[in-house]
């Protein structure tokens, strides 16, 4: 057991996993397997007549290799972390805090989600005079910008409230929807005033737009004048307001102290590229450190909030100690979600990705950046730990002190220039400095650079959950989403800064590839979409391409699935999930490898030709189609979608439930001889049962469009055809 200590009490401690030395006895094992089955593919290529199927096969098993290599790195040592926050040193020596939230659209993200999200973290148990909550609005919105205020206004009521009586859910959402507390008349009563703000911003969203009559406060009348006619969301000024200000703003009875909490929209230009939600951080980064320049960054998506008050506490624990504090970067704090599935049918927890892998990659250099829910050393931003990168303003130093109030006239203008749409022209910001530009996943491209630079990273697991957030919950905005994250991944695995080339000789073998897993996540659509139809579409004209149950090299292949399968099960039960969750995950994982990695592939390839363009399409965490949620809550599959994404899973569907039925009316007549086909397709076709019930049996909106199925059957039509072709 690692410690760590400050003055002789320990911060923190770090376990290493027993399970994982199993892992590397078992890799050596599985290696053994992977080069006899290679040695197998290339004996059967120069000896076999069928000239197309054996280098499909080949090629496909050599990318589950090289991705199971990837998980083995992860694997290699896996770690456990636990906190002491209470042998920290006193609330006065505490570093500043920034906390920074983004949203992005109005009506995908609802105004009063970003409130309640931004009045939790203004709840940390946390001196607020030293908690400053940045927003950052790339919708460019009056209405959030109205409900921001509101939120000020509430949280001189909300943050003594939860103080005084210790409340632990500060997202009022949360605590005044749950009955696990007592109602006595203060918490009645501020339930009222709570109803009453919601609805006043709800009004306000509905009719979109923020009456005069709704402005109580004359001080922000004239903020709204800015949203001229010629205001739209693509193309406006920059606004900062400060809406709450800790050195003068107190509760009623002036005993709290309220924290900054301050609005940010960043000008916006169609001409200017503004890099999505990377640009978004890099002006608050920005921004902030023209104000308040706290040395510790909190970055949140706008449906995260706090579900645990003592979190920074937590992430203090790392970030202060000073044996490691001089080379870490970030504490990453796991993504979780609220109102999942009882078998989560979407897979939409990604335990694998939020979890299992992040204990893998805490074990070497330290967890991988997924966004939100981490905290920063502003210092990271700036630079390997060795070698500051000075900015080009005197005022962005990360480690200048600040001693101008945030209302200053002079402050104010800087941080609005600094805002501006243009300001990065011929700076490092996007490439040597901030978060990088060039890819759709800015949090995990980012992340990956600073640990090229040298900086580590620590996970953080605490018991009560730390943020909770929005996970989309429809089966299309679920591969709609990861098709985005395919194509962000693609755009830098096949960059000058892939992680197979630079992050290897940057961090070393096996971080390099760790970062690969995923990165190289549309690599999965390849072995996903062979073993989906080759094999079966061979069996459907009467050949076999698996070896026969009689033959030992039979035995090669059940051994190698099931291991590959048992490790990722023993995996995904011992870090808490269940066995129906895990059998939901792996469906998820063929369906997204045939649809959104499929999808993204092709789409990311289209754009390289200059055929089409691709943005970051926010997902929508406002659902109000009531059938829709309560399929979800049954767990009954949701594939009432005109795309035509579902296409490639209709068609693999179909093909091997012809190959199964033909292939046992086979096996009477031929014996043995397909068994290995046949135990893939009925594979398949038990994970695509509720795909044949959405074609077939149900009535309801959710079933597969008509025109899916349709084309689905000539898809499959066309594929037997030109397999009889091949094979001929
Ligand atoms: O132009 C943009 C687009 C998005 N966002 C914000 O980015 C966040 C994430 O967007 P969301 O639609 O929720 O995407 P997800 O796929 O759920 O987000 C995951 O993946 C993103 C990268 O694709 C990361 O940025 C997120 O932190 C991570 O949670 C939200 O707060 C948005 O408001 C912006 O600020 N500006
Ligand atoms: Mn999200």
């Amino acid at each position: 057991m690692e410690k760590h200590s400050v003055g002789g009490t320990t911060l923190h401690t770090c376990h290493p996993c027993r399970r994982s030395i199993l892992h590397r006895i078992y890799a050596v094992i599985h290696i053994c397997g992977v080069v006899a089955l290679m040695y197998h593919h290339v004996n059967s290529f120069l000896t076999a007549k069928t000239s197309l199927v054996t280098p499909l096969l080949l090629l496909s098993d050599v990318v589950l290799a090289f991705m199971w290599a990837t998980s083995a790195s992860i694997r290699f040592n896996q770690v456990h972390r636990s906190e002491y926050p209470e042998k920290l040193a006193k609330p006065e020596d505490f570093p500043k805090l920034d906390v920074f939230i983004c949203t992005a659209d109005p009506y995908k993200e609802p105004p009063i989600m970003v409130v309640n999200t931004a009045l939790s973290v203004m709840a940390f148990d946390y001196p607020p005079n030293k908690i400053s909550v940045y927003v950052s609005d790339d919708g460019g919105s009056s209405l959030t910008l109205f409900a921001l205020m509101e939120a000020a206004k509430f949280s001189k009521h909300w943050l003594p409230f939860c103080k005084k009586n210790n409340v632990q859910d500060r997202s009022p959402e949360v605590y005044f929807s749950s009955n696990s507390h007592t109602w006595d008349e203060e918490a009645k009563n501020l339930k009222m005033i709570y109803d009453d703000m919601k609805s006043r911003v709800e009004h306000v969203v509905d009719s979109g737009k923020v009456d005069a009559e709704f402005i109580t406060c004359d001080h922000f009348r004239g903020v709204f004048e800015l949203w001229t006619h010629t205001f739209t969301r693509h193309e406006h000024p920059a606004i900062i307001q400060v809406l709450q200000n800790s050195e003068i703003d107190t509760d009623d009875t002036k005993q709290y102290t309220m924290p900054n909490l301050i609005y940010v929209s960043r000008e916006k230009s169609k001409a200017v590229p503004h890099h999505y939600k990377g640009g978004a951080l890099n002006t608050l980064l920005r921004v902030s450190a023209v104000m308040t320049n706290s040395p510790v960054i909190l970055t949140l998506d706008c449906d995260m909030y706090s579900n645990n008050p003592s979190t920074p506490l937590r992430a203090l624990c790392y970030l202060e100690d000073p044996k490691i504090k001089s080379s870490l970067a970030f504490v990453q704090f796991p993504q979780k979600f609220q109102g999942i599935s009882k078998n989560d049918i979407y897979a939409c927890e990604y335990k694998r990705l939020f979890e299992i892998n992040m204990i893998g990659f805490d074990g070497q250099m330290g967890p991988c950046h997924v966004g939100t829910g981490c905290f920063f050393h502003r210092r990271a931003f700036y630079g390997p730990p060795s070698n500051l990168i000075e900015p080009e303003i005197d005022e962005l130093n990360p480690n200048r002190n600040v001693n101008n109030s945030i209302k200053d006239q002079n402050v104010l203008a800087l941080a609005h220039s600094v805002a501006g749409c243009n300001y990065e022209h011929n700076t490092y910001w996007g490439s040597k400095t901030g978060f990088r530009y060039g890819s759709l996943v800015e949090d995990y491209y980012t992340g990956y650079r600073l640990h090229c630079e040298g900086w580590r990273s620590k996970f953080c697991i605490p018991k009560r959950i730390a943020f909770c957030g929005d996970a989309p919950k429809s089966l299309i905005d679920v591969v709609s989403q990861q098709k985005r994250w395919a194509i962000g991944l693609l755009e830098f695995s096949i960059s000058r800064y892939s992680p197979i080339t630079y992050g290897v000789k940057h961090m070393g073998l096996l971080m390099g590839l760790c970062y690969s897993q995923n990165a190289f996540w549309v690599s999965w659509s390849i072995p996903l979409l062979v073993y989906g139809f080759l094999p079966q579409i061979v069996l459907i004209h009467g050949v076999s391409v698996f070896p026969k149950a009689s033959n030992p090299w039979f035995w090669l292949y059940i051994f190698l699935f099931l291991g590959a399968y048992a490790q990722d099960l023993v995996d995904f039960v011992l870090e808490g999930g269940s066995y129906r969750g895990w059998w939901n995950d792996q469906r998820m994982w063929m369906i997204r490898g045939i649809t959104s990695f499929f999808s993204g592939l092709i789409e990311f390839t289209l754009k390289t030709l200059n055929l089409s363009t691709h943005g970051f399409n926010v997902t929508s965490k406002a659902n109000d189609n009531e059938e829709q949620i309560k399929r979800y809550e049954q767990e009954i599959f949701d594939f009432g979608s005109p795309s035509l994404i579902f296409l490639t899973m209709t068609t693999v569907a179909i093909v091997n439930l012809i190959a199964l039925v033909w292939g046992l009316y086979c096996v009477f007549t031929s014996g043995e001889a397909l068994v290995l086909e046949l135990m893939l397709a009925s594979f398949v076709v038990v994970n695509c049962l509720p795909i044949y019930e959405a074609m077939a049996l149900r009535k309801d909106e959710g079933k597969l469009p008509k025109r899916t199925c349709f084309l689905a059957w000539i898809l499959t039509f066309v594929l037997i055809v030109s397999g009889y072709f091949f094979l001929k």
